[in-house]
């Protein structure tokens, strides 16, 4: 048996899989924080049974699975109401659309104090939170859903910095804002919170799940 010794932070777990597999596949992964980096079969790794003619159909097959559950990662991305008002909506699909990220969800509101209270929860004690409140119910915003590999950190680089001072240009807020309190646009900051976000602002059927024929030529 070959054995491996981990870098701090990092964790594994042995679990076996079955339901939509032909073969019961016991596999190990690998994980740093909540980011799934490596998953590889038992069999192979131990370099028995089917591993000595290459991976098992079913290690090929639940990798494949994983490279597409990795392709389905998605970001909630809202433009608040400055970034509305000026007309900065379209610059931001663009920019999203052109990266190669997938629209799966958008719709424009204004939004209730309560869902942005839910929403900035871990914001509640901070002094500007009553501003915050009087800035995110002053017009209409647009909230979306986009879904692609790394969508959530990538995402964030888009967006740029909290402070647009901090901004590099190319960034969104870096091009098109200059104060913290007028920031135009929020995107998750991790997957956790990008799920916790998305299920607060849209209902399971609002969200469209589709095949994009940009998909081969990305990925
Ligand atoms: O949630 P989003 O809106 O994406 O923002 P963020 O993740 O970059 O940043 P924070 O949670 O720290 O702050 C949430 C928002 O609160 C606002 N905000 C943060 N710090 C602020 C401050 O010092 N004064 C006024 N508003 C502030 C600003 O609109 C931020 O985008
Ligand atoms: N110091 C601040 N003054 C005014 N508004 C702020 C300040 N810090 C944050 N905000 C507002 O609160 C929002 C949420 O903050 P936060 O979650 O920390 O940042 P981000 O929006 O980059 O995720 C910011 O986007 C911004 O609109």
């Amino acid at each position: 048996m070959r054995s491996v010794v981990l870098p701090s932070g990092w964790v594994y777990q042995v679990f076996t899989l079955g339901g939509a597999h032909s073969n019961p596949l016991q596999v190990i992964s690998f994980q740093t924080h909540s980011t799934l980096s490596l998953v590889i079969c038992v069999d192979c790794a131990m370099g028995s049974g089917p591993s000595a003619a290459g991976p098992t159909d079913a290690c090929a097959k639940y990798r494949k699975e994983a490279i597409m559950a990795e392709q389905k990662e998605r970001t909630f991305i809202a433009i608040k109401p400055d970034g509305v008002q000026r007309g900065i909506i379209g610059e931001v699909i663009k920019r999203f659309e052109t990266k190669g990220f997938k629209l799966v969800g958008m719709k424009m509101l204004h939004a209730p104090q309560d869902l942005l209270e839910e929403h900035y929860i871990d914001l509640k004690e901070r002094p500007f939170f009553p501003t915050l409140m009087k800035y995110m119910t002053s017009g209409p915003v647009v909230a979306m859903v986009w879904e692609g590999k790394g969508a959530v950190k990538t995402g964030r680089v888009m967006l740029g910095e909290t402070n647009p001072a901090d901004s590099k240009p190319g960034t969104i807020r870096g091009d098109f804002c200059i104060d913290v309190s007028k920031n135009i646009i929020h995107g998750s900051d991790s997957v956790d919170s990008a799920n916790t976000e998305i299920a607060l602002w849209f209902k399971e059927g609002d969200l469209c799940s589709y095949s994009s024929c940009a998909a081969s030529w990305l990925y």
